[in-house]
């Protein structure tokens, strides 16, 4: 371009997909299938050029910076001085220099991935750079300056590579999550759904009810010229049941999925100054909480995210649970209220010393903290290094578990007991949260479950209506089917896509 003599993109192609109309162009091998008409159209048509570092900010050692669309060719051209290009998908060593001045920035390797063989399907270029900010700067200013290249907006190489076809909406929110993913479990289930396994299964629910609806159909359209059986229509009502419970019982998972995405919400709650903000400060190592002997302490709650196991936790300590009289100790009690009755796992901690040693009476003082009976829980005894001759006893009752929840001793002040509470704390996530590897692929955002429940009700109205009107209930399956589509994004609108690709980064 400016000063080499290398061609910049045609700018009467501009436009394309959310712009302008599509140019039509001489058919060549580059050609790209315009995703709204169909015609195969030259990739310029189909929009500008963006540009973004891709590996994280701050200073680094290697920064990679990225080019998604038609002026991608150019671009690399320019900044290597070079018009030969190298091999698609081969890095290559080359000086790269201020295309306006000639001005050397760096040496780097470079990268041309030839379009539709890229992430976003588009022409793309890499190149890895020294990650220094006068550098990345220096070579960001360059491709802002060349004409048709502007910088890319937070999910924008995401959202070509969908609106390409590249990927479906739940596998581009797989993607988003790898990004985030900060435990091993989570790590898994994101991949899991990166590589396409929820999409998958909800395009074989899609195609299902696509065959049924045409068998419907037909049978509405011929079946009174004797040309389709009765026996058409019991099959599609079975297939439309043996969906409707599978669309149930993968709702039925107790959000696993989405628990391990956003992590598990535990409680920490029990009378004051049984040890609650000393059990918090142990689990995170350091002193998030303020502890002190005097009861009534908390009143904030305090929040911590940890990784138990593999699995995301988020762990609250909340004020200490009684009739207070003092009215920011009140408001204190009300906000642990509040945390109990929304959280996924309860944390209900007990003074050793002060409870009944018998497994009904501990049930009994338990039950005092009213804990929501449908929330699983985990109690601790803590304090047990204070424990004199009832010990033995209070022991003896943890072991024997049954009526309780699962129980353990603890001393906050020792240690003892911290290995059983960690494993019992990573059982119950194990459970809440599923294993990520095994079985169906789990739901991780509630709006596939919304979806989904509004797939599931226009399943059950089918049934309902079928006898009085089989119109209506093809309409009904039209429904459930869109629905379906919503979650995959073969139905999506903009401002749909607006919110999922804005949780996005830069560079992604
Ligand atoms: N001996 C002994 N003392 C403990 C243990 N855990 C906590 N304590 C002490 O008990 C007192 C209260 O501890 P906190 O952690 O503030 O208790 P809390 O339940 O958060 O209290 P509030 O926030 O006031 O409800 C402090 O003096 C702690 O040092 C323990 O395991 N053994
Ligand atoms: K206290
Ligand atoms: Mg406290």
């Amino acid at each position: 371009m400016v000063g080499l003599g290398i061609p910049a993109p045609p700018l009467s192609h501009m436009g394309g997909v959310d712009g302008g109309p599509p140019h039509p162009c001489t058919p060549s091998p580059c050609c790209l299938p315009c995703p709204r008409c169909a015609q195969r159209l030259c990739s310029a048509a189909w929009g500008d050029t963006i540009f973004a570092v891709s590996s994280g900010h701050g200073r680094c050692g290697v920064a990679v910076i990225r080019t998604s669309g038609p002026g991608s060719r150019g671009a690399l051209q320019s900044l290597t001085g070079r018009p030969a290009l190298p091999p698609p998908r081969v890095l290559a060593l080359r000086r790269i220099r201020d295309p306006a001045t000639g001005e050397p920035l760096d040496r780097g390797l470079v990268v041309w991935f030839q379009g539709p063989q890229s992430f976003t399907g588009e022409d793309c270029a890499e190149l890895h750079v020294h990650g220094g900010p006068a550098v990345v700067s220096g070579v960001l200013r360059a491709l802002g300056s060349l004409p048709g290249l502007r910088p890319a907006e937070p999910g924008e190489f995401t959202r070509r590579a969908f609106r390409r076809g590249k990927l479906d909406l739940t596998a581009a929110e797989g993607l988003g999550d790898l990004i985030r993913a900060e435990t091993e479990a989570q790590r898994r289930q994101a991949l899991r759904q990166m590589e396409g396994e929820l999409g998958r299964l909800y395009q074989r629910w899609s195609n299902t009810l696509t065959q049924a609806l045409a068998h419907l159909e037909a049978y509405i359209d011929f079946s009174e010229d004797d040309n389709v059986e009765e026996e058409v229509l019991s099959q599609v009502d079975a297939t439309v049941r043996a969906l409707e419970e599978e669309v149930g019982s993968h709702l039925q998972d107790g959000r696993r999925g989405e628990l391990l995405r956003g992590g598990v919400r535990a409680v920490i709650a029990g009378p004051p100054n049984v040890g609650k903000s000393s059990l918090l400060n142990l689990l995170c190592q350091r002193p998030a909480a303020i502890v002190s002997p005097v009861a009534g302490t908390t009143r904030d709650v305090v929040e911590v995210a940890l990784n138990v196991g593999g699995y995301p936790l988020v762990l609250s300590d909340t004020a200490g649970l009684r009739d207070a009289t003092d009215p920011v100790e009140q408001e204190g009690v009300s906000r642990a209220r509040d945390r109990l009755r929304e959280a996924d796992l309860v944390l209900a901690v007990l003074d050793a010393a002060a409870v009944p040693t018998e497994p009904a009476g501990l049930g009994a003082a338990l039950g005092s903290l009213q804990p929501p009976t449908t929330t699983p829980c985990i109690l601790v005894l803590n304090k047990a290094d204070l424990l004199k001759g009832n010990g033995g006893s209070l022991r003896a009752a943890c072991a024997q578990g049954h009526p309780l929840p699962p129980v353990t001793l603890l001393s906050c002040k020792t240690g003892e007991g911290l290995d059983r509470l960690l494993a019992l704390l990573a059982r119950e996530l194990a459970r809440l949260c599923g294993d990520p590897l095994s079985g169906s692929p789990s739901l991780t955002q509630s709006r596939h479950s919304l979806h989904l429940r509004q797939c599931a009700a226009a399943l059950a109205r089918y049934s309902r209506e079928r006898r009085s009107d089989l119109g209506l209930a093809a309409e009904r399956l039209r429904v459930a089917r869109r629905h379906l589509g919503s979650i995959t994004g073969h139905v999506s609108t903009e401002d749909v896509l607006d919110i999922i690709f804005r949780d996005f980064c830069v560079g992604k």
